[in-house]
């Protein structure tokens, strides 16, 4: 056969979707067609009675062309990998993903791109018996060749067996701005929730935190049979300075009150919250009458005591009336009844002259 048989041939066998190459002895290629030059599918060489030799090699199937066309302009990393974990192939995405070239990932296993901390418990649900292959994405951490970390969302699907590829299928998706993203929306949403339970004005916790926690604890000392004491605390007189001085310095007033009740609530359990208006309360868990009067007289003395110079000019005297409840709660009974005896008691203490603690039990 001539050489021109040989570009005929080539064309012919191209037009088949058969791939065809001749090289002289020396191995050198002569001729080739397009399709000879596609791949790394097995072909079959014949050694022809001058030297030549004759490769002729079956066209990919359309579907390991059309696999290869996804993966590799995919900007998921698709890995497949064998029963053991085995890197089987990596598609080109590896550089954005793990900072190296899909063949530095040969010879390594999947498991090795999990950080070590993460590495067990990931490959325990989606690589062992009990583990649900196909399962939802998950997010882990995967290990750059740098050293860093990045955040991926793995699918793992399990491949038929026979299929030339792998056992498992992994599509690794970069996760870095979507966990940064939700991890600024935990952050966010926390403060947010914070800032719905904190009264602006003093940093105390406001009335709708103050209901949840005095409910809580009721019923914590219900089951353990513990007392619970509850303090209402007043500033007196606070429409004559508000009057005096103005809102605004009546606020600071209020900031100021509010710091000095926060600072003398130190035990934890303890609750100090802005009731509203000039009220605040207390809430005292697994504490009894004696001792929450014993608190009760220790914030009145320091509100007396404080000097105000720093709100306005040469002080004001301010003091504050304290009612106090403490019980052991019954069931039937509900916090209700806490907050109305402590409403009272501070009621008593206003009618009895002001600056001064009063208890109902
Ligand atoms: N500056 C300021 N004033 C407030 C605030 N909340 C309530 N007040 C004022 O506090 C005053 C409370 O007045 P009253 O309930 O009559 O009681 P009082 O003048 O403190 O008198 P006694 O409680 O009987 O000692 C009212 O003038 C309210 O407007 C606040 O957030 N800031």
């Amino acid at each position: 056969m001539n050489e021109a048989d040989f570009h005929a041939l080539a064309q012919l066998l191209e037009g088949q979707g058969v791939g065809f190459a001749l090289t002289d002895h020396g191995g050198r290629a002569l001729i080739s067609n397009k399709l000879h030059r596609h791949g790394s599918l097995r072909s079959h060489t014949l050694t022809l009675n001058d030297g030549r030799r004759v490769a002729i090699m079956p066209r990919p199937a359309d579907t390991d062309i059309r696999f290869k066309l996804l993966a590799e302009h995919s900007t998921d990393l698709i890995v497949a990998v064998d029963a053991d974990l085995a890197i089987r192939y990596a598609s080109p995405a590896t550089s954005g993903l793990l900072g190296c070239l899909p063949q530095d990932l040969h010879g390594h296993t999947l498991a090795e791109l999990v950080v070590p901390e993460e590495r067990a418990a990931f490959i325990a649900r989606h690589f062992t018996k009990a583990a649900q292959h196909g399962r939802g994405p998950e997010l882990f951490r995967a290990l750059r060749r740098d050293g860093s970390t990045r955040w991926v969302e793995a699918r793992v699907a399990s491949l038929p067996p026979g299929n030339g590829l792998g056992d498992y299928l992994v599509t690794l998706r970069d996760a870095e701005q979507r966990k940064r993203a939700e991890e600024a929306l935990g952050q966010a949403n926390a403060e947010l929730s914070a800032l719905a339970s904190t009264d602006a004005l003093t940093g105390l916790p406001n009335r709708r935190q103050f209901d949840a926690t005095l409910q809580k604890e009721w019923y914590r000392a219900l089951r353990d049979g513990a007392p619970l004491a509850l303090m209402m605390i007043d500033v007196d007189h606070f429409k004559a300075l508000n009057d005096l001085f103005g809102h605004q310095t009546g606020d600071g007033f209020l900031a100021r009150v509010g710091r000095i009740i926060r600072d003398n609530v130190r035990r934890a359990g303890d609750m100090a919250a802005r009731y509203g208006g000039e009220e605040f309360a207390v809430v005292l868990p697994g504490t009894g009458a004696a001792g929450a009067l014993e608190m009760a007289e220790l914030m009145r003395r320091a509100v007396a005591s404080t000097d105000f110079s720093a709100i306005v000019e040469g002080g004001y005297p301010i003091s504050v009336s304290i009612g106090v409840a403490a019980s052991v709660p019954l069931a039937g009974a509900g916090s209700a009844a806490l907050v109305h005896n402590a409403d009272a008691a501070l009621y008593q203490a206003k009618r009895n002259g002001r600056n001064r603690v009063e208890i109902l039990q």
